[in-house]
């Protein structure tokens, strides 16, 4: 949250927007589903630059320098279980670009004292990235109670909820004002080892953590495992989600002490 360093944007600000790597008309692209990049400019009253994931790993620091926060999407792509240190196959589709450059770009927002806000695969990347790992439901028995079944259409699909237990004092918690929400589910990994310096800001009924925040970075990094962008105008927790993003990248937060400092 803003410290006495912190200044105010006097302008709206960038927020970089992760893409997903598809086939387009035969051939590779790089894709954002419209409702995340609508989120951040109705929402977080903010300007969405999508970011290919598709590039030089190197170009992550650049590109962070250039944004006032990052946003990782989700996707119905899975993070490849070498990420986090499993020999598992891991079930398909992967999208080795985006695994590859997400993880790339949180380490690059987190030393760039950006905010980093991850929504659903874009979660698991953040718990990834800082050293956690993930299981896959469908290998636990819980996969039905967070993934509408695969013939669903889309309104069906993330129709899709389950309540949420919201822990106290969490930044969840600060912005919601709610100890308890139904919210849409659209996933079938889940963490499992809660990455250090990570904290549960909300659980499902079955122990799955469904919403993490950052305690030791210099601006605010959280996640949620649903998607606040699926037609929030009637759900005021999920407008909350996009106000609090809208305001963390109006903010300027100081590096940590000895952090390269980006353009
Ligand atoms: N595939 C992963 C991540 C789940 C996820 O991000 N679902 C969103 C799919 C719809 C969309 O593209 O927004 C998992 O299953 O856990």
């Amino acid at each position: 949250m803003p410290n006495s360093d912190t200044q105010r944007l006097q302008h709206r600000p960038v927020i970089g927007v992760i893409a997903c790597g598809r086939t387009v008309e035969g051939e590779p692209a790089q894709a954002v589903k419209h409702r995340y990049l609508e989120a951040v400019e109705r929402f977080a009253e903010a300007v969405p630059l999508i970011v290919p994931s598709n590039q030089a790993m190197a170009n992550a620091a650049e590109i962070v320098g250039r944004l006032d926060a990052l946003v990782l999407t989700g996707s119905n792509s899975n993070i490849a279980p070498r990420h986090y240190g499993s020999s598992s196959q891991g079930q398909a589709p992967i999208d080795d670009g985006r695994d590859d450059f997400s993880q790339a770009l949180i380490q690059a927002a987190i030393t760039a004292a950006k905010p980093v806000f991850g929504i659903c695969r874009g979660l698991q990347e953040i718990n990834v990235a800082l050293g956690g790992t993930l299981r896959d439901l469908r290998e636990t028995g819980l996969a039905a109670k967070h993934h509408a079944p695969a013939e669903a259409a889309l309104d069906e699909m993330f129709g899709y909820s389950h309540p949420i237990k919201i822990s106290a004092n969490g930044m969840l918690h600060r912005f919601v004002e709610a100890t308890t929400l139904v919210v849409n589910s659209v996933h079938f990994q889940a963490i499992d080892r809660l990455a250090e310096g990570l904290v549960v800001n909300a659980t499902g009924p079955d122990g799955v953590i469904e919403a993490v925040a950052a305690t030791h970075t210099p601006a605010p990094v959280f996640a949620v495992q649903w998607h606040p962008e699926w037609l929030p105008e009637n759900r005021p927790h999920d407008l909350a989600f996009w106000h609090y993003l809208g305001e963390a990248a109006r903010m300027r937060y100081l590096p940590a002490p000895g952090a390269e400092l980006t353009q």
